[in-house]
């Protein structure tokens, strides 16, 4: 691989001179045969992933944690006190966590690599002539790119035309203003952050369009360059795995202390050191649920793969669990509740209005038509013999209608070489270019066109006053029709730039073009779900308001939409927005800004916000919402960036599909703690207890280690795989202050840890009552202990409804991790070795009975607590004034 010399220093070179240094063309591009001539030299424009750490670092890596000094610290003096096998087990429990941290570690690595790869960037490069989309990847140095707004930058390029191009480069100087640039070569000193006619890979394009040489790509850009500086993030951690982190740090620290004293009241009772040691060491590691943090991560990356599946790329982890809080959904109409396929259907020029497919060749259409053409940023390309154009979907839809009346588009813009441009921008909705013989043309929202004419251009080609009620009135029609409306207008443009035209007026209206986008088909029963889902919905538009109603009511947002415009938007208080917006559902005329100011206001009034963007102006609103949704291929790099969630086809449905896994994921993370705790604790309370009664151990140290480990293994983490409860999407919201752990789950907790121990012991003293060895009778316990999990497990697949009734459905996993206890307890049973270590004894049929029995009770317990509660929150429901959650909508 081969660079280009760095050190050439691009900004100090002409345009001309940069262009013949790298070879190329400035209009045309490289030919296909240079590039790939320079893709073998210069390899693909990607940065090599940074250097991992070895297998060896991260398997240490794993065992850093204070608990597993506990466990070295106990095995070692274990074994100091000649208890080999003990301490072996203990070993193998540390080797075993770090291998399974280990595995979990390196999937959930390899899985977010997988999903950024899915949201790569594209860039617009010229070759041969021709304008089309490449993955940044394929760019080489001599490339001709087109910037627009929205765009990241992907190579280091030197900029040959600029139009209003500002670039925000934060990410690599940590200036957080956006950078105007130009085009003059610069004095070669100029320091890299004042090198204003030049742009670097990962910067973002804020504002207007550009051409720019590519003048490095790959390793050998400044990003590169700084890349190669920085060392590498650290390991993913999010908030909700904090917040259970802290949750089972808390936990420790109390386990801890209970071992102490444990340890503590076993001395005073003249227990041996040695054998209190260990005790209080299995209380702790027993108690504490060392697999928390792994099932957690386990739980949202199953989350991640299934959303995957669903058309969503979720960017971080903890967005799946957010996602299953939503309350309102702000989405955007245009692409993603419509298909963005526009067509223009029909044109209103010269006083009167046609069908698009039957255009009568008058001045005045013309004129509208070829407007639409040259005021216009598409790229055409030629395709079998018809001029076909690549761009934003308005732009493009303007092309075959001016061809349809009899126009040749290229011929239109050869005949108008544009001279300048003031690119479309959301907040000033129209666009304008300045082209050679002095005249402007300029198209965009209807008012925004009409408010800057005097004059109308009439069918015979004469020009006469603007009648701009009957313009306004021809746009109200199209609109309740559901139609998106374009103006479009003619002016003088002379030696000042254009940029201080757009605003002066004195402009020549030249006519509309309605164009129809069709809803998606999916979008209103994914409407309807979120209805019954207890979820709001509300359109937020940059489209005018009577279009946006009249595709509201079609996709089911509401019968009859309240509209909100931007402009009304703006003549409320911040008190007394919340209130205004839970009225509407539709946001018209919406400007970037005034999205973020409808975010906060939801947020304020205590929302979990989902807000769809696809505009760079959109990544501020898209940042604040709570999650933020971009799209996967009409949006912009800047908003991916922003974003927490991509939608791979930009399709509403999909949205509504990640809610719904959302709510599986918090749902199953629910599960597995209901599971999990009373395990823990039962196990710590049964060593407890026994210390405290100065009664023998129905279970030893290591065998609540073995229990540990298989169990939270081949049990708990099962529940990571369960199906989604029917139902899920026809209950509403969980309310976003609800803790994880709630009083019920509390209450089931203490029962389950409770019965856990009592059976634990009752187990113990039968058998040994029974005329059974100490041995035997502990193993009798333990399997009982397991046995217990095993039930639970059953009854934990719903926490609140009884499991017979709620479902069919399986879960193969559960299982297989079913099959595999049994197996490993009849081994732990029966081998002589496993006996020899865990001081264990082969067991009766009778013994199995009893086993099964217990697992049995466990299960219809907890079944009886469900049926229980539910009957009282029936009870209670039936009272007066409790009966109905209040609407949202
Ligand atoms: N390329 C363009 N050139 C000129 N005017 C445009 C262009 N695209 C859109 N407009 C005008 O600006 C208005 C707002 O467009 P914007 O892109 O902000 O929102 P939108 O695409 O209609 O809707 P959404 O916000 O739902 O995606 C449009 O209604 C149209 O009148």
């Amino acid at each position: 691989m081969q660079t280009v010399d760095a050190t050439a220093g691009f900004h100090a070179l002409t345009v001309r001179e940069s262009a013949e240094h790298l070879g190329t063309d400035p209009s045309g591009g490289l030919t296909a045969s240079q590039v790939r001539d320079r893709a073998g030299r210069y390899g693909p424009n990607a940065l090599e992933p940074p250097p991992g750490h070895g297998v060896l670092w991260r398997l240490v890596s794993q065992v850093r944690d204070p608990l597993v000094y506990v466990l070295l610290v106990a095995g070692v003096v274990t074994a100091v006190f000649g208890g080999y096998p003990d301490a072996a087990v203990i070993a193998g429990v540390v080797v075993l966590n770090a291998v399974i941290g280990y595995v979990q570690e390196s999937r959930a690595r390899r899985a977010l690599d997988a999903l950024a790869r899915m949201v790569r960037t594209h860039a617009t490069v010229v070759r041969d002539g021709l304008a089309a989309r490449v993955p940044a990847e394929d760019l080489v140095p001599g490339d001709v790119l087109e910037l627009a707004a929205g765009d990241q930058v992907p190579a280091d390029v030197r900029i040959v035309e600029a139009h209003l191009f500002e670039v925000d480069e934060s990410a690599l100087t940590g200036e957080s203003l956006p950078v105007a640039k130009t085009t003059g070569e610069l004095p070669p000193a100029t320091a890299l952050a004042d090198r204003v006619n030049t742009a670097h890979s990962g910067t973002m394009v804020t504002r207007g369009s550009a051409r720019a040489l590519v003048t490095a790509t790959g390793a050998a850009t400044q990003l590169g360059a700084v890349q190669r500086m920085v060392a590498t993030a650290g390991p993913v951690a999010t908030p909700l795995t904090r917040k259970l982190a802290g949750f089972s740090k808390q936990l420790s620290v109390g386990i801890v202390v209970i071992a102490v004293l444990t340890f503590a009241v076993g001395l005073v009772r003249g227990t041996g050191v040695a054998e209190m040691f260990t005790a209080a060491v299995a209380l702790a590691v027993g108690a504490i649920p060392e697999g928390l943090p792994a099932a957690v991560s386990i739980v949202l990356a199953i989350g991640v793969v299934r959303m995957s599946r669903r058309r969503s790329v979720v960017r971080n982890l903890p967005a799946v669990e957010t996602l299953g809080g939503t309350t309102v959904i702000c989405t955007d109409k245009t692409g993603t509740l419509t298909l963005n396929r526009m067509t223009v259907t029909a044109v209103a020029a010269g006083g009167r209005t046609v069908d698009a497919g039957n255009l009568p060749d008058d001045p005045a259409v013309r004129e509208c038509l070829t407007a639409g053409v040259v005021c216009n940023e598409a790229a055409l390309s030629r395709v079998d013999g018809l001029w076909s154009a690549q761009g934003d979907p308005t732009e493009t839809a303007l092309v075959p209608a001016a061809e349809r009346a009899g126009l040749d588009p290229a011929e239109l813009r050869a005949r108008h070489p544009r001279v300048d441009l003031v690119p479309f921008e959301p907040e000033r909705r129209l666009m304008a270019t300045a082209h050679a013989g002095g005249v402007g043309y300029a198209k965009g929202a209807v008012e925004e066109i009409l408010a800057r004419c005097d004059r109308e251009l009439r069918a015979d080609g004469s020009t006469g006053p603007l009648d701009a009620a009957a313009a306004h009135r021809l746009q109200r029609e199209f609109a309740e029709r559901g139609l998106r409306v374009l103006a479009f207008a003619r002016f003088r443009s002379g030696e000042e730039p254009l940029a201080a035209l757009v605003d002066r007026g004195g402009w020549t209206f030249l006519g509309l073009q309605a164009m129809q986008d069709p809803p998606r088909p999916e979008v209103a029963g994914a409407i309807a779900a979120c209805h019954s889902a207890g979820i709001a919905v509300k359109m937020i538009t940059g489209d005018h308001a009577g279009t946006a109603r009249a595709i509201g009511r079609a996709v089911g947002l509401a019968d009859e939409p309240v509209v909100l415009t931007g402009a009304g938007l703006d003549e409320l208080t911040d008190g007394e927005l919340p209130a205004a917006a839970a009225r509407t559902t539709v946001f018209a005329r919406v400007s970037p800004g005034q999205k973020l100011r409808l975010v906060k206001a939801f947020q304020g009034a205590g929302h979990i916000v989902a807000m769809t963007g696809d505009g760079v102006n959109d990544a501020p609103a898209l940042r604040r919402a709570d999650i933020g949704v971009a799209m996967g291929r009409g949006g912009t790099d800047a908003a991916r960036d922003a974003a927490d969630m991509v939608l791979t086809d930009d399709d509403f449905a999909a949205i509504e599909s990640a809610v719904e896994e959302g709510r599986g994921v918090f749902d199953n993370l629910r599960k597995f703690l209901a599971w999990t705790l009373p395990t823990n604790i039962g196990e710590g309370m049964v060593i407890l207890a026994a210390v405290l009664l100065g009664a023998t151990l129905p279970i030893v140290p290591v065998q609540i280690l073995w229990i540990n480990m298989t169990t939270a293994v081949f049990l708990g983490l099962t529940l990571a795989f369960e199906p989604k409860e029917p139902g899920l999407m026809t209950r509403p919201p969980r309310p976003p202050d609800r803790p994880l752990f709630t009083p019920a789950l509390f209450r089931r907790v203490g029962l389950i840890s409770l019965l856990l121990v009592v059976a634990a012991f009752a187990a113990y003293r039968w058998e040994l009552g029974g005329g059974a060895s100490v041995a035997q009778a502990r193993t009798v316990a333990i399997n009982l202990f397991v046995a217990v999990q095993i039930g639970y497990l059953f009854s934990c697949r719903s926490l609140e409804h009884p499991v017979v009734r709620a479902w069919p459905r399986g879960n193969r996993m559960l299982a297989v991790g079913i099959g595999i206890t049994v197996g490993l307890q009849v081994l732990f049973t029966y081998l002589p070795a496993m006996n020899t270590i865990f001081h264990t004894a082969p067991i009766g049929a009778g013994a199995w009975l009893r086993i099964l029995a217990a697992a049995v009770l466990a299960f219809a317990v907890v079944e009886a607590d469900k049926l229980l509660w539910i009957r009282l929150r029936r009870y209670t429901a039936g009272t007066p004034g409790t009966r109905r959650r209040p609407n949202r909508r």
